[in-house]
């Protein structure tokens, strides 16, 4: 069976998020289109790495896929149905169950005043999970399965090091033995020392329980190196999926080139191939291909439409006008990028 034939545990079909701009007063209308058009299919046991800038969209994502982010329009389907069209409780009974999140920083996302026994047992009681002592039983069982010796099973967070949050973090994700973990960069509030053990520990994890895992992060090598599949965000839309194998040099992209270009300790040398500008605002993005103003590869015709996905290989889709051959070097990207933008210089010279 290939992979389009084995039916996605969760998926997103044309999913957006348009926020209202932050700091706005009661009567700003600012619109922050922080996810346009989402496509994205996560299939049982597989990882997804998701990688972008800062404001790509990746959190909106994630948080859409778990059910805290009510798309403006478009559909999060989990096990074929989609959740938006469940009742509220419905939803929560069925994401709250098959989908587990973990957060960036755990000391944000754990209550302070509960006692590490109790946040773990927190989902079970909120899903009124079996009987008392089961949920007991199950408490000691997660804090065992993610090294949390039980001695800290009354510790309240401020007590624990970032590490042991992040532990709890885990166990409580796993509480009802979902079948797709979300990490919204898991690691990236730890410190250095403790990342590799808990990445580590969630790989360990996904392997044991079977899980799905969309990873999130700006740790573009650990996306690559963990990933069956790697996702590209811009400016709201998802513009590549790849095979992780094939990254870098099969990337068809322009910008998953760039991402990957200034991305230390790649294989080769790396030579960044120069981008234009600054990402332009969530607020305002540019006509068709959001990518155009920074692309050396554009032309007038990216500023008409978004390309449609393109299949360009088993796991691989991705929309251009104008995809880069596989295979193609980051030196040559980078000479190409440079000639471009020489000759756009010089053209605003002339004017
Ligand atoms: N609740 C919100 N209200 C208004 N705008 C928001 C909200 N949440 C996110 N945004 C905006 O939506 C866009 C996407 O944000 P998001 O947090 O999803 O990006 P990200 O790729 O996860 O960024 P980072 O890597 O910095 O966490 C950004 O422009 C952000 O400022």
């Amino acid at each position: 069976m290939n992979d389009d034939q084995i039916r996605p545990v969760l998926e997103t079909k044309d999913l957006h998020v348009v926020h209202r701009a932050r700091g706005g007063g009661l009567l700003d209308r600012t619109k922050v289109y922080a996810l346009t058009g989402a496509d994205l299919q996560i299939r049982a046991g597989e990882t997804v790495g998701v990688v972008g800038e800062s404001g790509c969209g990746k959190s909106t994502l994630a948080k859409a896929l778990v059910g805290l982010q009510q798309p403006t329009s478009g559909q999060v389907l989990f096990g074929g149905t989609d959740v938006w069209s469940m009742s509220g409780a419905e939803r929560r009974r069925t994401v709250g169950q098959g989908v587990g999140m973990i957060f960036q920083d755990p000391s944000g996302s754990l209550n302070r005043r509960m006692p590490v026994d109790q946040v773990i047992r927190d989902p079970l009681d909120v899903h009124r999970w079996r009987s008392g002592r089961e949920r007991e039983d199950r408490v000691r069982e997660l804090m065992d399965l993610v090294g949390l010796p039980s001695s800290l099973a009354r510790a309240l967070p401020g007590q624990l090091s970032g590490g042991q949050r992040q532990r709890v973090s885990i166990a409580r994700a796993l509480a009802l033995s979902p079948s797709v973990i979300v990490a919204d960069e898991p690691t990236s509030a730890l410190d250095v020392s403790v990342r590799a053990q808990i990445l580590n520990l969630l790989l360990d994890l996904k392997t044991e329980l079977d899980l799905a895992m969309v990873f999130v992060s700006h740790d573009i090598q650990t996306v690559r190196r963990i990933s069956d599949r790697v996702v590209t965000m811009y400016l709201g839309r998802i513009v590549e999926q790849t095979p992780a194998s094939a990254l870098p040099d099969d990337g068809r992209h322009p910008y998953t080139r760039a991402l990957f270009s200034a991305t230390p300790g790649l294989l080769d040398p790396i030579e960044p191939i120069p981008l234009v500008g600054p990402v332009p605002s969530a607020t305002a993005p540019p006509s068709g291909c959001p990518f155009r103003t920074r692309c050396w590869r554009a032309d007038d015709t990216c500023a008409t439409a978004m390309p449609e996905p393109e299949r360009v290989g088993v796991g691989h889709e991705l929309r251009c006008h104008h995809p880069i051959s596989a295979g193609t070097s980051a030196r040559d990207l980078a000479a190409q990028a440079r000639e471009a933008r020489a000759v756009t210089d010089d053209v605003k010279e002339i004017l």
